[in-house]
Protein backbone atom coordinates (compact mmCIF):
# COMPACT_ATOMS: atom_id res chain seq x y z
CA UNK A 1 0.00 0.00 0.00
CA UNK A 2 1.19 3.60 -0.84
CA UNK A 3 -0.06 6.51 1.32
CA UNK A 4 -0.10 10.52 0.35
CA UNK A 5 0.16 12.57 3.20
CA UNK A 6 2.59 11.82 6.52
CA UNK A 7 0.84 13.87 8.87
CA UNK A 8 -0.58 12.55 12.02
CA UNK A 9 -3.46 10.62 10.03
CA UNK A 10 -0.96 8.77 8.09
CA UNK A 11 0.78 7.69 11.20
CA UNK A 12 -2.77 5.86 12.02
CA UNK A 13 -3.30 4.40 8.69
CA UNK A 14 0.32 2.84 9.02
CA UNK A 15 -0.27 0.93 12.40
CA UNK A 16 -4.19 -0.22 11.12
CA UNK A 17 -2.62 -1.61 7.81
CA UNK A 18 0.49 -2.90 9.83
CA UNK A 19 -1.94 -4.63 12.34
CA UNK A 20 -3.38 -6.85 9.47
CA UNK A 21 -0.39 -7.85 8.02
CA UNK A 22 -0.30 -4.79 5.19
CA UNK A 23 3.36 -3.29 4.53
CA UNK A 24 3.36 0.52 3.61
CA UNK A 25 5.54 0.64 0.57
CA UNK A 26 6.27 4.49 0.18
CA UNK A 27 4.27 7.90 1.32
CA UNK A 28 3.93 10.61 -0.71
CA UNK A 29 3.44 14.49 0.37
CA UNK A 30 4.00 17.47 -1.96
CA UNK A 31 5.01 19.52 1.98
CA UNK A 32 6.86 17.35 3.48
CA UNK A 33 8.46 19.45 6.96
CA UNK A 34 11.47 18.87 8.80
CA UNK A 35 9.34 16.95 12.00
CA UNK A 36 7.59 14.78 9.08
CA UNK A 37 10.89 13.89 7.72
CA UNK A 38 11.94 12.90 10.96
CA UNK A 39 9.10 10.15 11.62
CA UNK A 40 9.07 9.18 8.08
CA UNK A 41 11.05 7.92 4.92
CA UNK A 42 9.16 10.35 2.46
CA UNK A 43 9.02 10.05 -1.39
CA UNK A 44 9.42 13.98 -0.99
CA UNK A 45 9.47 16.02 -4.24
CA UNK A 46 6.70 14.30 -5.71
CA UNK A 47 3.97 16.95 -6.82
CA UNK A 48 0.69 15.81 -7.67
CA UNK A 49 0.08 16.86 -11.44
CA UNK A 50 -2.17 14.49 -12.84
CA UNK A 51 -0.42 12.77 -15.00
CA UNK A 52 3.04 13.55 -13.72
CA UNK A 53 2.12 11.25 -10.63
CA UNK A 54 3.76 8.62 -11.16
CA UNK A 55 2.09 4.57 -11.72
CA UNK A 56 2.15 2.66 -8.72
CA UNK A 57 2.82 -0.56 -7.92
CA UNK A 58 0.33 -1.33 -4.96
CA UNK A 59 -3.18 0.51 -4.14
CA UNK A 60 -3.05 4.49 -2.74
CA UNK A 61 -5.18 5.58 0.22
CA UNK A 62 -5.42 9.38 0.77
CA UNK A 63 -3.98 9.67 4.33
CA UNK A 64 -5.10 13.22 4.96
CA UNK A 65 -7.72 14.13 7.73
CA UNK A 66 -9.04 17.28 5.66
CA UNK A 67 -12.06 16.20 4.27
CA UNK A 68 -11.69 18.90 1.20
CA UNK A 69 -8.23 18.69 0.69
CA UNK A 70 -8.99 14.58 0.33
CA UNK A 71 -11.45 15.16 -2.23
CA UNK A 72 -8.99 17.64 -4.05
CA UNK A 73 -6.20 15.05 -4.01
CA UNK A 74 -8.74 12.33 -4.97
CA UNK A 75 -9.96 14.45 -8.18
CA UNK A 76 -5.66 15.39 -9.18
CA UNK A 77 -5.17 11.35 -8.76
CA UNK A 78 -7.70 9.38 -9.58
CA UNK A 79 -6.92 8.82 -13.26
CA UNK A 80 -3.44 7.36 -12.11
CA UNK A 81 -3.98 5.58 -8.74
CA UNK A 82 -6.16 2.30 -7.56
CA UNK A 83 -7.19 2.61 -4.27
CA UNK A 84 -6.85 0.74 -1.38
CA UNK A 85 -8.77 0.65 2.44
CA UNK A 86 -7.54 0.53 5.68
CA UNK A 87 -10.04 -1.18 8.04
CA UNK A 88 -9.02 -2.38 11.41
CA UNK A 89 -9.24 -5.91 12.69
CA UNK A 90 -11.52 -4.68 15.51
CA UNK A 91 -14.57 -2.98 13.42
CA UNK A 92 -17.64 -4.49 12.83
CA UNK A 93 -19.15 -4.32 9.31
CA UNK A 94 -21.80 -5.79 8.42
CA UNK A 95 -21.81 -7.73 5.07
CA UNK A 96 -24.99 -6.38 4.05
CA UNK A 97 -22.98 -2.79 4.08
CA UNK A 98 -20.82 -1.48 1.58
CA UNK A 99 -17.73 0.32 2.03
CA UNK A 100 -16.11 2.80 -0.83
CA UNK A 101 -12.13 2.70 -1.82
CA UNK A 102 -10.13 5.11 -0.64
CA UNK A 103 -12.04 4.59 2.92
CA UNK A 104 -10.27 3.80 6.14
CA UNK A 105 -12.48 2.60 9.05
CA UNK A 106 -10.81 2.85 12.80
CA UNK A 107 -10.49 0.88 15.98
CA UNK A 108 -13.96 -0.25 17.18
CA UNK A 109 -16.02 1.18 14.70
CA UNK A 110 -19.88 -0.67 13.80
CA UNK A 111 -21.00 -0.37 10.15
CA UNK A 112 -24.67 -1.75 10.54
CA UNK A 113 -26.77 -3.78 7.60
CA UNK A 114 -27.53 -2.31 4.49
CA UNK A 115 -25.33 0.92 5.45
CA UNK A 116 -23.08 3.07 2.52
CA UNK A 117 -20.52 4.31 3.37
CA UNK A 118 -18.87 6.39 0.34
CA UNK A 119 -15.58 6.71 -1.22
CA UNK A 120 -12.44 8.42 0.93
CA UNK A 121 -14.57 8.47 4.38
CA UNK A 122 -13.16 8.50 7.43
CA UNK A 123 -14.79 6.57 10.44
CA UNK A 124 -12.66 7.02 13.10
CA UNK A 125 -12.44 4.95 16.40
CA UNK A 126 -15.40 3.71 17.51
CA UNK A 127 -17.97 5.68 15.55
CA UNK A 128 -21.32 4.08 14.65
CA UNK A 129 -22.81 4.01 11.26
CA UNK A 130 -26.18 2.28 12.11
CA UNK A 131 -28.41 0.48 9.67
CA UNK A 132 -29.26 1.83 6.39
CA UNK A 133 -27.16 4.97 6.58
CA UNK A 134 -25.27 6.79 3.71
CA UNK A 135 -22.43 8.30 3.86
CA UNK A 136 -21.19 10.66 1.37
CA UNK A 137 -17.55 10.48 -0.44
CA UNK A 138 -14.96 12.48 1.59
CA UNK A 139 -16.98 12.72 5.03
CA UNK A 140 -16.05 12.16 8.46
CA UNK A 141 -17.37 10.52 11.13
CA UNK A 142 -14.94 11.33 14.41
CA UNK A 143 -14.70 9.36 17.34
CA UNK A 144 -17.45 7.96 18.99
CA UNK A 145 -19.95 9.80 17.23
CA UNK A 146 -23.33 7.44 17.00
CA UNK A 147 -25.73 7.84 13.69
CA UNK A 148 -28.83 6.05 14.54
CA UNK A 149 -30.67 4.13 11.54
CA UNK A 150 -31.16 5.53 7.94
CA UNK A 151 -29.16 8.73 8.92
CA UNK A 152 -27.77 10.22 5.29
CA UNK A 153 -24.69 12.53 5.69
CA UNK A 154 -23.47 14.45 2.83
CA UNK A 155 -20.13 14.66 1.18
CA UNK A 156 -17.39 16.01 2.82
CA UNK A 157 -19.36 16.59 5.51
CA UNK A 158 -17.76 16.87 9.01
CA UNK A 159 -19.51 14.82 12.57
CA UNK A 160 -17.38 16.02 15.39
CA UNK A 161 -16.38 13.56 18.30
CA UNK A 162 -19.40 12.26 20.44
CA UNK A 163 -22.12 13.80 17.84
CA UNK A 164 -25.36 11.99 18.24
CA UNK A 165 -27.62 12.05 15.26
CA UNK A 166 -31.12 10.60 15.85
CA UNK A 167 -33.15 7.98 13.06
CA UNK A 168 -33.60 9.35 9.57
CA UNK A 169 -32.28 12.76 9.75
CA UNK A 170 -30.12 13.91 6.52
CA UNK A 171 -27.25 16.38 6.83
CA UNK A 172 -26.11 17.71 3.91
CA UNK A 173 -23.22 18.42 1.85
CA UNK A 174 -19.75 19.97 3.26
CA UNK A 175 -21.30 20.56 6.70
CA UNK A 176 -19.80 20.47 9.97
CA UNK A 177 -21.60 19.13 13.32
CA UNK A 178 -19.59 20.01 16.25
CA UNK A 179 -18.42 17.66 19.12
CA UNK A 180 -21.08 16.65 21.45
CA UNK A 181 -24.17 17.93 19.26
CA UNK A 182 -27.07 16.19 19.10
CA UNK A 183 -28.83 16.76 15.30
CA UNK A 184 -32.47 16.33 16.07
CA UNK A 185 -33.47 18.24 12.56
CA UNK A 186 -32.42 18.20 8.78
CA UNK A 187 -29.49 20.13 8.43
CA UNK A 188 -28.62 21.87 5.26
CA UNK A 189 -25.72 21.91 2.65
CA UNK A 190 -22.43 23.59 4.05
CA UNK A 191 -24.25 24.75 7.43
CA UNK A 192 -21.91 24.46 10.81
CA UNK A 193 -24.85 22.91 13.78
CA UNK A 194 -23.60 23.16 17.22
CA UNK A 195 -25.19 22.12 20.64
CA UNK A 196 -28.36 19.73 21.87
CA UNK A 197 -30.69 20.51 20.10
CA UNK A 198 -28.23 21.47 17.18
CA UNK A 199 -28.82 25.09 16.29
CA UNK A 200 -26.88 26.23 13.15
CA UNK A 201 -24.20 28.56 13.97
CA UNK A 202 -23.18 29.23 10.25
CA UNK A 203 -22.79 28.48 6.74
CA UNK A 204 -19.19 28.16 4.80
CA UNK A 205 -19.27 29.05 1.05
CA UNK A 206 -19.47 25.73 -1.21
CA UNK A 207 -15.73 24.55 -1.72
CA UNK A 208 -16.38 22.89 -4.94
CA UNK A 209 -18.41 24.49 -7.94
CA UNK A 210 -20.63 21.60 -8.22
C1 LIG B 1 -8.97 11.92 16.47
C2 LIG B 1 -9.53 13.34 16.29
O1 LIG B 1 -9.07 14.28 16.85
S1 LIG B 1 -10.86 13.50 15.22
C3 LIG B 1 -11.30 15.23 15.31
C4 LIG B 1 -12.71 15.42 15.82
N1 LIG B 1 -12.93 16.86 15.93
C5 LIG B 1 -14.02 17.37 16.49
O2 LIG B 1 -14.92 16.68 16.91
C6 LIG B 1 -14.06 18.89 16.54
C7 LIG B 1 -15.44 19.43 16.15
N2 LIG B 1 -15.39 20.87 16.14
C8 LIG B 1 -16.12 21.65 16.95
O3 LIG B 1 -16.92 21.18 17.76
C9 LIG B 1 -15.90 23.15 16.76
O4 LIG B 1 -16.14 23.81 18.00
C10 LIG B 1 -16.82 23.75 15.63
C11 LIG B 1 -16.19 23.33 14.29
C12 LIG B 1 -18.23 23.23 15.71
C13 LIG B 1 -16.90 25.26 15.72
O5 LIG B 1 -15.64 25.82 15.64
P1 LIG B 1 -15.52 27.39 15.22
O6 LIG B 1 -16.11 27.57 13.85
O7 LIG B 1 -14.08 27.74 15.42
O8 LIG B 1 -16.50 28.11 16.20
P2 LIG B 1 -16.19 28.87 17.59
O9 LIG B 1 -15.22 28.09 18.43
O10 LIG B 1 -15.88 30.28 17.26
O11 LIG B 1 -17.61 28.79 18.33
C14 LIG B 1 -18.73 29.51 17.87
C15 LIG B 1 -19.80 29.37 18.94
O12 LIG B 1 -20.27 28.01 18.94
C16 LIG B 1 -20.05 27.42 20.25
N3 LIG B 1 -19.58 26.06 20.02
C17 LIG B 1 -18.52 25.69 19.27
N4 LIG B 1 -18.42 24.34 19.25
C18 LIG B 1 -19.42 23.87 20.00
C19 LIG B 1 -19.82 22.55 20.35
N5 LIG B 1 -19.16 21.49 19.90
N6 LIG B 1 -20.92 22.41 21.11
C20 LIG B 1 -21.60 23.51 21.57
N7 LIG B 1 -21.27 24.77 21.26
C21 LIG B 1 -20.18 24.95 20.49
C22 LIG B 1 -18.99 28.29 20.91
O13 LIG B 1 -19.10 28.22 22.31
C23 LIG B 1 -19.33 29.64 20.35
O14 LIG B 1 -20.45 30.14 21.04
P3 LIG B 1 -20.56 31.73 21.40
O15 LIG B 1 -20.58 32.43 20.06
O16 LIG B 1 -21.85 31.81 22.16
O17 LIG B 1 -19.34 32.05 22.18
Amino acid sequence: MYLYGAGGHSKVITDILNSIGVEVSGVFDDKPSEAKLKTMTINSGVRVQGESFPKLDAPLIISVGDNFRRAELDLMLRDNAEYGQAIHGTTIISAKASVGEGTVILQGAIVQSAAKVGRHVLVNTAASIDHDNEIGDYAHISPHATLCGHVKVGEGTHIGAGAVVIPSIRIGKWCTIGAGTVVIRNIPDYATAVGNPAKIIKFRDPPFNT
